[in-house]
């Protein structure tokens, strides 16, 4: 059986359960799901205002968890795990220096990733205004009374509204072009195609996204409409009952997808050569797609990949910390890939800057959050 991390490495790290998934690089049925995130009460209609509305307060209310409750997690040990996935993306493909937009940052749980590759500007974009509050503190420092952090070595500027009803263009006409646009959040695929438009059209080089994937066969030899484990559950509509697909509409397969202490919303499926080809007539190459479990394979042997993952502890910390993540947890993480889109025809060399000390600020008020709406 597969697992996923070198097993002979040397690291002290425990290793992520066996899993009963095993990676095949070579399947085609993976499947990209597109992610309307939300709470079981607001699923119904994810293309109304309302339904964005809904979004907002929902993470708006969730309140910044002690460290306390954060250990108690059911899924910490996957959230660790998705946080040293990211912070590897965010190395390997930042620069010192890159202008980042970063869509949906809520409390901007990346700000340190962003800080640690030395970028040089940043704006988040989130649309619950509680979120974006949390992440104008967190960047002042004064988040965590009891450990308050040294301040961050780029400008900002945040933003509070929907990344898919306002025009871009306009609204950040005076910060493009980025570097890099991190996307965490997922609408539908007509908002996101647009969203690449924009992207296109301002310059961006690289976009990382981490995005959920689920692979059809899973389904497909479940027995019933649903499948899962202690931390997760995916349900699929009663129509898809006899687990037949048509090719000639491969949008539109909604499934529910439940994950304990995280999310609880609708998705629709979207077959990953699908996604590939817009992406690709949209002006973007696809220069990674990594499942999770091979992502950990793959960077688990890079020495400073495993001392980030030991500072991390999703995996223990090589010593005292002997708990790691449980076999549900790992089989979650299958389900998850990152990938990496980059503009077509844009050497690596060609930063759009260099610092934007001339923009953002280096401590913001309250009234600096710019309230955008698509009056805009
Ligand atoms: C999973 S969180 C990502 C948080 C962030 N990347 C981090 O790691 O801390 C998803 C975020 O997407 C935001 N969001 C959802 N729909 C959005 C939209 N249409 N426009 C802007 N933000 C949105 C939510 O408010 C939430 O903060």
């Amino acid at each position: 059986m597969k697992r996923g991390y070198d097993e002979s490495s040397s690291s002290g790290l425990l290793g992520p359960p066996q899993s009963k998934f095993k990676y095949n690089p070579e399947i085609e049925a993976y499947l990209v799901s597109i992610c309307c995130p939300g709470d079981a009460e607001f699923l119904e209609d994810a293309s109304t205002k309302i339904f964005a509305r809904k979004v907002a307060d929902h993470y708006s209310a969730r309140t910044n968890q002690t460290l306390e409750e954060r250990e108690a997690s059911p899924i910490i040990h996957l959230k660790k795990l998705n946080n040293w996935i990211k912070s590897v993306l965010i190395q390997l493909y930042t620069r010192k220096g890159d202008a980042v937009l970063d869509l949906a940052c809520g409390k901007g749980g990346d700000l340190i990733k962003w800080d640690k590759a030395k970028i040089g500007y940043y704006v988040g974009i989130d649309i619950a205004d509680g979120s974006i509050e949390d992440c104008r503190t967190r960047y002042n420092g004064d988040a965590d009374h009891h450990q308050r952090r040294k301040k961050f070595s780029f400008p900002a500027r945040l933003l509070c509204g929907d990344c898919y009803e306002v025009r871009l263009d306009k609204v950040l006409a005076d910060d493009a072009p980025f570097d890099v646009c991190s996307c965490q959040v997922r609408n539908n695929m007509n908002n996101d195609l647009s969203l690449m438009i924009y992207l296109n059209d301002n310059g961006f080089n690289k976009i990382l996204v981490a995005i959920l994937l689920t692979e059809l066969s899973t389904f497909c030899v479940a027995d019933g409409l649903a499948f899962g484990n202690s931390v997760y559950w995916i349900r699929f509509d009663e129509e898809f009952e006899n687990k037949k697909f048509r090719s000639s509409s491969p949008f539109g397969i909604k499934y529910k997808f439940h994950l304990e202490d995280a999310v609880d919303c609708p998705e629709w499926i979207v077959p990953f050569d699908v996604f590939k080809s817009l992406a690709e007539e949209y002006g973007f190459e696809l220069v990674l797609v990594k499942n999770a479990h091979a992502f950990v394979d793959e960077y688990l042997k890079i020495p400073e990949y495993i001392e980030l993952m030991r500072r991390l502890g999703a995996l223990g910390d090589g010593k005292d910390d002997q708990s790691t993540l449980s076999q549900d947890e790992w089989e979650v993480a299958y389900l998850y890939s990152a990938f990496v889109l980059k503009k077509r025809g844009q050497p690596e060399q060609s930063r759009t800057t260099s610092g934007r000390w001339d923009k953002g600020k280096m401590h913001l008020l309250k009234q600096d959050i710019m309230h955008i709406s698509d009056e805009v």
